[in-house]
């Protein structure tokens, strides 16, 4: 390693005196003026992690959902998962090194992690279509320089499209080819297949307005659009020549806010959807004839989706295991007619994709949704293959062409992580095929009213949480208080954790009406600012 060479440019990337940031839910958040160093420095861990691994790494510099003035970095693991955890306590020591330390830490990185320093290295870097985003990536690619790697520079992208090449390079093509080509092509080809088996009439010509909340994801749809057959038109709003991005857009807004994204005109009855950020997140809506707006998040489209499948595996009569894993944040509705209607399993985890994914992974098909949108479906090797021997082989008519549409969907989806694109294309074909309005989904259950908060503690790590997050273990008595709250309200929950991305304690809070959400969501809010520690007024009612 050349120790001077490292000097002389984290120089040039000085870490700001005090500063601590940690490696979090989705990687490093912050205003961007903050993330040079840290940007350099993952530039240097991504080198000793492909060192490690002996495989092609990604760097993804994006805030996501998050204001334009923030940005944020994360890495993606071989097979395009997210770090695994091990790492971002590595991460963390980095990036939080005093300069004069950093040699040291990088060696002990290397001692613990048993990382080869003779090994090739290489990484693909992306990024999203902030402002700061240019520079931090050029930033990356100095760390990458100084412990001599090589790097492929994708520019913007999507956060899945990054997972997906690092994904292909590192199964040598076999996932699909690592260009923006390769992918546009990998999806439509499977999006058009799908659609072809299609027998119901319905309109000859499908709509969809897309928000694509003033960021990547409309350079990307647009340059997708060539690709899309004819009976499919995508109208995209919010595509970041006029306003700022994620302001008043975008589909963490919708969710949040459950009201429709400025910038984007809804019809009665017009199926609408919005990306967030970095085009890893999707919800749908649409508003019924009496101007009544309908949220159709994460734990619908994950329904959906798992009817799909139920379907399509009872015809190939397969003993394949189908499973859905959601969060605390999943309505509780939802959860209810997974397993009382529709009767498949359904598992909670922690917040954060990786949790989800790991978990997903368990299963011969793993379907994970987030409530917020971000989700995808996983297929055990052993289920591929099967599937698509079957699409070979299989001598039965119908057993054959469920197989063929299950093939389909392996390929339409993407595996690596939760993809706006994909996830769209994904319902579109399944609302196609099922012969679905967007009406007719939205009525599969009813969502329990809820609300989503947060309060600013002066140390938000004093809640500690169990029961994948669903109950408080510190500070004493906040659970108590909360399980006396909940008691008050007709079909009520509510839990508490600190957030992974933000200097914040969220709160949840659902309810037979929204009247009473709303206000055990402000009960527990206000139990948070007494007993973990509040900071300056306390919480107003909603
Ligand atoms: C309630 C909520 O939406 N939480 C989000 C948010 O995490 P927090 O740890 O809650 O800040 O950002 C994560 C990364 O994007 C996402 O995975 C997660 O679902
Ligand atoms: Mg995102």
């Amino acid at each position: 390693m050349d120790f001077e060479a490292l000097r002389k440019y984290s120089a040039l990337h000085p870490k700001p005196a005090g500063l601590a940031l940690q490696y979090g839910t989705a990687g490093f958040r912050s205003k961007a003026e903050q993330l040079d160093h840290i940007v350099f420095r993952m530039g240097l861990l991504a080198i000793l992690r492909s060192k490690a691994v002996t495989a092609t790494i990604g760097i993804m510099v994006t805030a996501s959902h998050n204001p334009e003035e923030d940005n944020g970095v994360k890495l993606v693991d071989p097979l395009g998962e997210m770090l695994h955890p091990s790492w971002e306590e590595y991460a963390t020591q980095l990036a939080n090194a005093e300069e004069q330390d950093l040699q040291k830490v990088i060696t002990e990185i290397c001692q613990k992690a048993a990382v080869n320093l003779h090994k090739d290295a290489s990484v693909f870097i992306g990024r999203d279509t902030r402002p700061s985003s240019e520079k931090l990536s050029q930033s990356v690619i100095d760390g990458i320089q100084v412990l001599g790697g090589q790097y492929h520079d994708y520019g913007l992208v999507t956060t899945p499209q990054l997972h997906y090449m690092v994904c292909c390079q590192n199964t040598q093509g076999q996932y699909g080819k690592a260009t923006l080509e390769g992918y546009y092509e990998k999806l439509s080809k499977a999006f058009m297949e799908l659609i072809k088996q299609s027998h119901c009439s319905g309109e000859s010509q499908r709509h969809l307005k897309i928000d694509c909340a003033n960021g990547i994801g409309a350079l990307k749809l647009s340059e997708m659009k060539p690709y899309f057959p004819p009976e499919v038109v995508i109208h995209i709003y919010n595509d970041g020549t006029k306003e700022k991005l994620n302001h008043l857009c975008g589909a963490d807004f919708v969710k949040v806010h459950q009201k429709p994204p400025g910038g984007l005109d809804m019809k009665p009855n017009e199926r609408c959807c919005s990306f967030d950020g970095d085009a890893d997140r999707i919800v749908y809506y649409y508003k019924d004839t009496a101007g009544h707006f309908h949220l159709i998040d994460g734990d619908k489209i994950g329904t959906l989706i798992s009817i799909f499948l139920k379907e399509l595996l009872a015809k190939v009569k397969q003993d394949f295991k189908l499973a859905v894993v959601q969060t605390a944040y999943a309505n509780g509705n939802s959860t209810r007619y997974l397993q009382e209607t529709l009767k498949v399993p359904v598992h909670c985890v922690k917040t954060g994709v990786k949790h989800l994914h790991h978990k997903a992974q368990e299963f011969d098909v793993g379907v994970y949704f987030e409530a917020n949108g971000h989700g995808t479906v996983l297929f055990s090797k052993a289920a591929e293959t099967k599937i698509r021997q079957l699409v070979k082989e299989e001598k039965d008519d119908e057993k054959r062409e469920a197989a063929k549409m299950l093939e389909n969907m392996i390929d339409l989806i993407n595996q690596t992580v939760g993809d706006a694109v994909s996830d769209m294309l994904v319902i579109e074909a399944i609302l196609a095929l099922k012969g679905l309005t967007v009406q007719q989904w939205d009525a599969l259950y009813t969502d329990l009213p809820n609300r989503l908060l947060k309060v600013q503690v002066a140390d938000r790590h004093v809640i500690d949480t169990t029961d994948a997050e669903r109950r408080a273990l510190t500070p004493p008595g906040l659970q108590e208080k909360i399980d006396a709250l909940v008691k008050k309200y007709k079909l009520s929950r509510a839990f508490v954790r600190p957030s992974g991305t933000e200097d914040v304690v969220r709160i949840y809070a659902e309810a037979d009406t929204q009247e009473n959400a709303d206000a055990l969501a402000h009960e527990v809010s206000l139990a948070v600012f007494y007993l973990a520690g509040g900071k300056g007024a306390p919480p107003q009612p909603i």
